[in-house]
C-alpha cells in the first residue's frame, strides 16, 4: 500500500500540492486526473522521492523505491540520442546488475519477450531516433516491463498516441494489474479513463475526490476540479465522454 499523509509540495512560494491525503491499495489501477497544473506530474515525482515534501509524507509500506518503476512524458527523452532500441530497453535490467553481474541469458530472454509484449519484435536493432511515435511508447513500455517492479508509475503514456498503440499498451497495463503490480497512471483524456479505469485520483492542487471512476468523474467533481467548460453542462457523468 501506498499512503500519502497531509502531502503539500512546493516550488519556491507556490503549492503544487496541498494537503493531499490518500490510500493506494497494492494491485490498484488508478488514474490520476486533474486539469493542467494540478499538480499530477509533482505526486508521481514525489511518490518516487525526486521531490521532497514541504509537509506530510508518503509512506511505501513494504515496498522501496527499487521496486517502482516509472514510465516519464516521452518529451522527456532525448530521441536523438545514438542507441538502439535493444540496448534501450536492456536499460531496464540496470538494477538488476553490476560490474561483476553482467548480462545473461535470463536477461535477454526478459528483453526479447517485453519487446514481443510490446509489438516490438524485429526492431530491436533500429535507432531509437528512427521510431514512429507510437513505437516510441511500446519501446518505454518495453523498458518498464524489463524492470519488473512491483509499483508503475506513468505520467501521461497515451498523449499524442494512436488509438491502436493505446489499446495494445492499455492490455500491457491490464495484465500488469492482474499479475499484482499496482499502477498509478496520470491521464489527460477523460473519456479514456471512463474506459479502462476502475479507480480514480482527481486532484487540483487539493484532493477532490479519490474512489470508484464513475463516482469520482461526477460534473460536480470535475467542476469543482476546475473543468470550467463543463459548467453549463447538467450534473450527467455521462456526459464526460465530451471533455475529451
Ligand atoms: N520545477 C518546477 N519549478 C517551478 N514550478 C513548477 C515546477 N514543476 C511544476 N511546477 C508548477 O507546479 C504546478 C503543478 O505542476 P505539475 O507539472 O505537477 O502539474 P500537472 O497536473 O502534471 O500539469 P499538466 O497536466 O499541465 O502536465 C504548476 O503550477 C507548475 O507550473
Amino acid at each position: 500500500m501506498i499512503s500519502i499523509e497531509n502531502l503539500s509540495v512546493r516550488y519556491r512560494d507556490e503549492f503544487a500540492l496541498e494537503q493531499v491525503t490518500a490510500q493506494i491499495q497494492k494491485g490498484e489501477l488508478l488514474a490520476v486526473v486533474g486539469p493542467n497544473g494540478a499538480g499530477k506530474s509533482t505526486l508521481l515525482k514525489t511518490i518516487m522521492d525526486q521531490i521532497k515534501p514541504h509537509t506530510g509524507h508518503i509512506d511505501l509500506a513494504q515496498s522501496r523505491l527499487s521496486d517502482i518503476a516509472y514510465l516519464p512524458q516521452s518529451s522527456q527523452i532525448d530521441k536523438q540520442f545514438p542507441i538502439t532500441v535493444r540496448e534501450f530497453v536492456a536499460g531496464g535490467a540496470w538494477r538488476r546488475l553490476s560490474f561483476w553481474r553482467a548480462f545473461n541469458r535470463k536477461e535477454n530472454v526478459r528483453i526479447y519477450s517485453a519487446l514481443e509484449t510490446v509489438g516490438l519484435l524485429g526492431m530491436e536493432e533500429r535507432q531509437i531516433s528512427a521510431l514512429s511515435g507510437g513505437q516510441f511508447q511500446r519501446m518505454l513500455f518495453a523498458r518498464m516491463l524489463v524492470q519488473d517492479a512491483d509499483i508503475l508509475l506513468l505520467d501521461e503514456p497515451f498523449n499524442a498516441i494512436d488509438a491502436q498503440t493505446i489499446e495494445d499498451l492499455m492490455k500491457v497495463i491490464e495484465r500488469c494489474q492482474q499479475a499484482g503490480k499496482t499502477v498509478i497512471a496520470v491521464i489527460h483524456d477523460l473519456a479514456l479513463v471512463q474506459r479502462y479505469f476502475p479507480q480514480v485520483m482527481l486532484l487540483a492542487t487539493q484532493m477532490i475526490a479519490k474512489g470508484d471512476a464513475h463516482q469520482v468523474l461526477s460534473t460536480d467533481n470535475l467542476i469543482r476540479a476546475g473543468y470550467q467548460h463543463l459548467a453549463h453542462l447538467p450534473a450527467d457523468s455521462t456526459l464526460l465522454s465530451k471533455t475529451a
